[in-house]
């Protein structure tokens, strides 16, 4: 069974490390192109050098598109429509160049509407050559002389550079000479745009300026690759034409290749490095060895490049465009000969130039099929960039870390590295100042200047780190006229350089001719002269031998020397490491130790504030303790003297009562006393009388049966309530209870266990009589479970001695009894079921 194959996994985006390397905005210069013609209706004007105006055209108000008022907007420089290429060039472009001789890469894009003169400031015209033809100038002005021998520098397919010898770089030299024997010569193609012809028969004006920091002990070699970006494929604009390639199913119509024939290009494809840079993969590489060469490969891809006639312009660009130009660099050898074969030590830098295609409105284009495609295509590209550019603008100005879409678009895809900080990138924006262009203009002038916000992280010069003595260039090309001098015998062998070979076998060879065969002396001057170069060779070989020692010696002393420098240097350096991190370390303890310190001070000021507050809080609250033991002190001062009044007056109360109670027990003992005088005194008259007279005839029986047995005598349990106070009346008018049960202070207990409730309650009245009320009533269960009493019925006992006057009778006394002390009596009932003692005796006392 066929094994699954996991999914690729998704590959994690690089992000740009944060890093504190030095940064440049973005640098956008703009460029006024002069109107078609003078009755053009201009909306831009150039306010200052550094400041464009623009007026929206009468068709923008119509429309209400854009700022409806003058708008300005800033660059690092606009150019007024009569700049010069080469006034362009020396600010815009020549930086760009100085970088990329220095081993550093570059970016140069133009942007803006069609027919704003991108194409124009990119190449010019073969009269004023344009900024891309001007570069290569300065190039070779600048490193012609440096540079290594064709093929030295061999480009791997893979983005990168090779090395091969001298001797190698011959031989391929040759074999490729030897197959452009082979190739029929073409036939020369219609001039398609520019005039390629044009640019070939001009006679050339190069641009004389040379860049000054040039590494002379560097062997340099320059590349040159031409490439279109065309409805979002890319095609090789120096591709040699196939004979026999089928046509892609991408391709999306034939061109017209300069043999000819109409054959399909073939797309590319975008790949990354090893170093992570982009590159279109396959893309022909020229070594170009001269502005001459180079400027061929720019016609002869400007032939192939798509253009066609639209409203707008007469030769439009219906691509975006790319020329790569790569520099090559490596150190030559000690003796300043051969580039060093160190692949490691190879330096290759890049400058674009790149002229993208103008962005179009098909309203005003009236593009139609092909056309309208391309125009699409264009501004859908165009648009990538923008949205490109905000979101890098967005990612650098906040802390938003969004994925910028290079992907979306070839032209983005393949520069994305420039904008993550691989080289300097420079923007020039070509504005056409007609009225009819404002509508874009304005969204063109709103790129540009978002663009501005954008940076790019600086690049490093290239170093090489040989170890090889500078200036070797020179003393070899010193040497090699010295040698010449010296062959020419114009000058001494003392004057060679000192380890090159300057030795000679002598005068040239004299003229030696045969005369005839028995001609010895001839002969003989052969033999004496090539015995001479014999010794003198001899003599040279020796003291080439004895040469080689001394130099050796000095060698292996001077290697030595080396060895045991380089050994202090590597521990000085290690010293002079350790040391910086020691002082790195002891910067950050200090560091550490001031921010403790500041906490400490901070802290200890804290404390000492929250001290002086305690003590503070410390003084109030003593302040209050004081104020408030005053304050109880008084007060118990206070409650002595109320304890003492109250003491005082409860002694007197007391004493008051005391004195009452003894009155009372002696008004009681007097009514005793006098009772039982009363009785005595009745007893003795009794005792008189029924002597003489006879019994008396009992008229109607005793009150006291008819009372009582009514209702004691039943068979009810009775509850007999007499309190402690209570006094033995002994009257003879006591109630008789069968079933009884006293208690002097009844409870829930007492009452539940019987029917009838009898509170007998005395009384003083105001004579100092003892009044006894039979209080009676009916004991009930409660509806909650508990008991209550329902009184029924009051008799009052009343004794008192027998009036003068009248005789009352007891029903009398008990209505009467009624009728005063009902109320009283009554609450007293109700206070006897629930408490009476405590009370009564209230009561009692009160009384
Ligand atoms: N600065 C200038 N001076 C003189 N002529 C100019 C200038 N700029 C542009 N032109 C002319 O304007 C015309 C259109 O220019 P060009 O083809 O460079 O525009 P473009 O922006 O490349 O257009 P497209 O995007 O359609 O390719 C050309 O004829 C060119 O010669």
């Amino acid at each position: 069974m066929k094994p699954t194959r996991g999914k690729t996994p998704k590959k994690t985006p690089r992000r740009p490390q944060q890093t504190n390397k030095a940064k440049d905005p973005v640098e956008v210069y703009c460029r006024l192109r002069p109107p078609n013609d003078d009755q053009t209706d201009v909306c831009a004007e150039v306010l200052s050098d550094a400041v464009l105006l623009l007026r929206p055209s009468e068709t923008a108000r119509v429309n209400r598109i854009g700022e409806l008022k003058e708008t300005q907007h800033t660059f690092k420089f606009v150019f007024p429509p009569e700049t010069s290429q080469k006034t362009l060039f020396d600010m815009v472009a020549l930086p760009l160049v100085q970088d990329v001789i220095q081993g550093k890469n570059g970016l140069l894009f133009t942007y803006g509407v069609t027919g704003s003169g991108k194409t124009h400031t990119v190449q010019g015209t073969p009269a004023d050559h344009g900024l891309l033809p001007r570069c290569l100038d300065v190039i070779f002005n600048s490193i012609g002389e440096l540079q290594a021998k064709r093929c030295v520098f061999k480009p791997d397919k893979v983005n990168g550079m090779d090395l091969q010898t001298e001797a190698d770089a011959m031989l391929e030299r040759q074999r490729k000479l030897q197959q452009d024997l082979l190739v029929p010569p073409k036939t020369p193609t219609t001039p398609r745009r520019n005039g390629g012809d044009d640019w070939q028969n001009f006679p050339y004006v190069a641009d004389p300026t040379k860049v000054e920091t040039v590494d002379e002990d560097n062997a340099y070699a320059v590349f040159v690759s031409f490439i279109e970006i065309y409805n979002n494929y890319i095609y090789d604009l120096l591709e040699e034409s196939p004979t026999s390639v089928p046509s892609t199913p991408r391709a999306p119509f034939k061109f017209q290749s300069d043999d000819g024939n109409g054959i399909a290009p073939q797309s590319k494809i975008l790949r990354e490095d090893m170093n992570h840079n982009m590159y279109v993969y396959g893309a022909t590489e020229v070594e170009v060895k001269n502005p001459e060469e180079a400027c061929e490969q720019l016609i002869k891809g400007q032939k192939r490049r798509r253009v066609a006639h639209t409203q707008l312009n007469m030769a439009s660009s219906r691509s975006h465009s790319v020329f790569l130009i790569r520099v090559a660099q490596a150190p030559l050898d000690p003796e300043g000969e051969e580039v060093l074969q160190d692949k490691s030590q190879v330096c290759v830098s890049q400058l674009a130039l790149v002229d993208l295609a103008g962005s179009e409105r098909t309203n005003r284009t009236k593009n139609t099929g092909d056309r309208l495609r391309e125009a699409s295509n264009i501004n859908a590209s165009l648009m990538v960039l923008r949205t490109c550019i905000e979101i890098l603008r967005e990612n650098q100005t906040t802390i938003s870390n969004r994925i910028v879409p290079y992907r979306d678009s070839k032209v983005t895809h393949l520069f994305k590295n420039y904008f993550e900080g691989e080289g300097k990138v420079r923007m020039v924006i070509c504005v056409n100042p007609s009225a009819s262009d404002y509508e874009e203009t304005i969204h063109v002038m709103r790129f540009a200047e978002l663009t501005q916000e954008v940076e790019i992280t600086r690049q490093k010069e290239v170093r090489f780190d040989t170890g090889l003595t500078p200036g070797r260039r020179k003393a070899n090309q010193m040497y090699r006229e010295a040698l010449e001098n010296f062959e020419r015998g114009e000058q001494d062998a003392n004057f060679l350089l000192p380890g090159r070979p300057g030795y000679s076998l002598g005068p040239p060879w004299p003229c030696l001719e045969l005369t005839a065969a028995s001609d010895s002396v001839t002969l003989q001057n052969l033999i004496q002269f090539l015995v001479d170069r014999e010794a003198c060779r001899r003599t040279l070989c020796e003291d080439l031998c004895r040469k080689h020692g001394v130099m050796r010696t000095q060698l292996l002393d001077l290697e030595k020397n080396n060895i045991f420098l380089r050994q202090e240097m590597e521990s000085l350096q290690e010293q002079l490491t350790g040391k910086g991190k020691d002082l790195e370390r002891a910067k950050k303890k200090i560091e550490n130790l001031e921010y403790k310190n500041e906490v400490l001070r901070r802290t200890a000021q804290l404390y000492d504030e929250e001290k002086k507050e305690m003590e503070n809080e410390l003084k109030s609250k003593d302040h209050q303790i004081s104020s408030r033991t005053a304050e109880s002190r008084r007060l118990r001062q206070t409650m002595k003297a109320i304890e003492q009044t109250k003491d005082a007056k409860w002694e007197k109360e007391c004493d008051r009562r005391m004195k009452q109670q003894r009155l009372e027990l002696q008004n009681k003992m007097w009514v005793k006393e006098e009772k039982l005088r009363q009785l005595k005194e009745i007893v003795s008259k009794d005792g008189k009388r029924r002597a003489k007279s006879p019994p008396p005839k009992p008229t109607a029986p005793p009150v006291r049966l008819n009372h009582r047995r009514s209702r004691s005598a039943s068979g009810d349990r009775w509850l007999d309530h007499k309190p402690v106070c209570n006094l033995d009346t002994e009257t003879v008018l006591q109630p008789q209870l069968k079933k009884k049960m006293t208690v002097s202070v009844p409870d829930v207990k007492n009452i539940k266990k019987t029917d009838k409730y009898l509170l007998t309650h005395q009384e003083e009245d105001s004579q100092g009589e003892i009044e006894t009320k039979l209080i009676k009533g009916d004991v009930f269960k409660s509806r909650a479970g508990g008991h209550s009493v329902q009184f029924t019925d009051i008799e009052v006992l009343k004794q008192e001695a027998p009036p003068e006057s009248r005789k009352r009778s007891a029903s009398e006394d008990i209505e009467e009894e009624h009728s005063g002390d009902w109320t009283d009596v009554e609450t007293r009932c109700a206070i006897a079921v629930e408490g009476h003692d405590r009370r009564a005796s209230a009561k009692r006392h009160k009384v």
